[in-house]
């Protein structure tokens, strides 16, 4: 997709890790690819302004040619004017002392009043990804905010646990990750998450039956997935912390990147991903949550995967994860944010 006039693209919390992490890829040509001028729109708060305001003077020494300009903003009605494509990144995290309801209701003073920001200046075309967590439920906040935004233009984020479950299951079938195909990540950006490799092939061969080769069985295999590999994907952000010291930004900068880019440019051949959207009860997910899904992308919009078999085992797993994202739009909207 080559367009003549740039494509304005509103980063959310742009003074921060992941914002920093972002900015340089999406101005040389990663998202919208190379023939394609960006104008980035900086929102941050005031505290966080002048970080935005150094990251724009790094952007203008960098001389990316796709590059047309560079807004740097505390004002929302500025920064999201004109947007085509929404990231939003900015997020109250979650403090010693917090509980859920507080992360809840403190994330609904900035999702709420964006996604009225959204819904007044953003262009007609606009397309959202939420990054701040709670992802899915702050998305649906923003969503319940811009009533004249279709609900399938709000998307959150889970795009980084699918690629954290295409680097296990390479890793434990020594395929190389972009030889995996199928996996999908079901429900919530959270460890109730389902990472699902029932349908998945490496190099066109069923992962189920490479995973029993490879350990000795179905159950075996099964038993590797149930204890090790879904943990360990639905946990990882916390064993990034852990090792890191700080949560992921680089590789969650580089799935935001993956879900943008695959939204407005299409999946095309590698085929299906995951992505948190609007859910119109597809395989019994309850309608009007955020959940993720098996999705393609093509024209600009995402679709479900349709017809996929889901077992007891993959049944119990997608309505522990659905069940959380309806106690969190129950929450918000006990709190009156929905
Ligand atoms: N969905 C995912 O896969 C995923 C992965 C990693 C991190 N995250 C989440 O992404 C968020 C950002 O992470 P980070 O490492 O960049 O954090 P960070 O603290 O480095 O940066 C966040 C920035 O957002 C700004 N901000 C806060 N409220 C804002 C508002 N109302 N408007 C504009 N800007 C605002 C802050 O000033 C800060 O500069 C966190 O909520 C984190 O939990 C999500
Ligand atoms: O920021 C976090 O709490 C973790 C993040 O959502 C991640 O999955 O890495």
């Amino acid at each position: 997709m080559s367009r003549s006039r740039p494509v304005t693209i509103t980063i959310t919390g742009a003074g921060g890790q992941i914002g920093y992490a972002l900015l340089f890829r999406i101005a040389s040509g990663a998202l919208l690819g190379p023939d394609t001028a960006v104008r980035l729109n900086l929102l941050e708060i005031p505290q966080g302004l002048r970080a935005a305001e150094g990251a724009a003077l790094e952007l203008q020494d960098s001389a990316f040619p796709l590059l047309a300009h560079v807004e740097v903003t505390a004002d929302p009605a500025v920064a999201f004017e004109g947007a085509n494509a929404a990231l939003l990144v900015g997020a109250r995290p979650r403090t010693a002392g917090m509980e859920r309801g507080d992360l809840l209701e403190a994330n609904g003073g900035i999702f709420g009043p964006q996604g009225r920001a959204i819904n007044d200046h953003a262009a007609d075309d606009v397309r959202v990804v939420v990054v701040g967590n709670p992802a899915n439920t702050n998305a649906l906040i923003a969503a319940s905010h811009a009533p004249d935004v279709p609900n399938e233009r709000f998307t959150a984020l889970t795009r980084l646990d699918h690629n954290r479950a295409l680097g296990q299951l390479a890793a434990a079938v020594s395929t190389p990750v972009g030889g995996i195909r199928g996996v999908t990540i079901w429900g919530n950006h959270s460890a109730t998450q389902f990472p699902d490799v029932a349908h998945a092939t490496a190099d066109g061969d069923p992962v189920p039956a490479l995973l029993a080769a490879r350990l000795g069985g179905t159950d075996a295999a099964h038993e590797w997935l149930a204890d090790h590999f879904i943990p360990r994907v639905a946990r990882r952000g916390a064993e990034i912390i852990e090792v890191r010291g700080s949560s992921s930004v680089a590789s969650a900068a580089s799935a935001t990147i993956d879900h943008m880019r695959n939204w407005m440019l299409g999946t095309g051949e590698r085929g299906r991903t995951s992505a948190a959207i609007w859910s119109n009860g597809e395989y019994g997910v309850a309608e009007g949550v955020i959940s993720s899904f098996p999705v393609v992308a093509e024209g600009g919009a995402w679709s479900v995967v349709e017809g996929l078999g889901v077992d007891a085992f993959a049944r119990e797993r997608i309505d522990a994860s659905v069940a959380e994202l309806v106690d969190e739009r129950e929450a918000v909207r006990a709190l009156g944010l929905i």
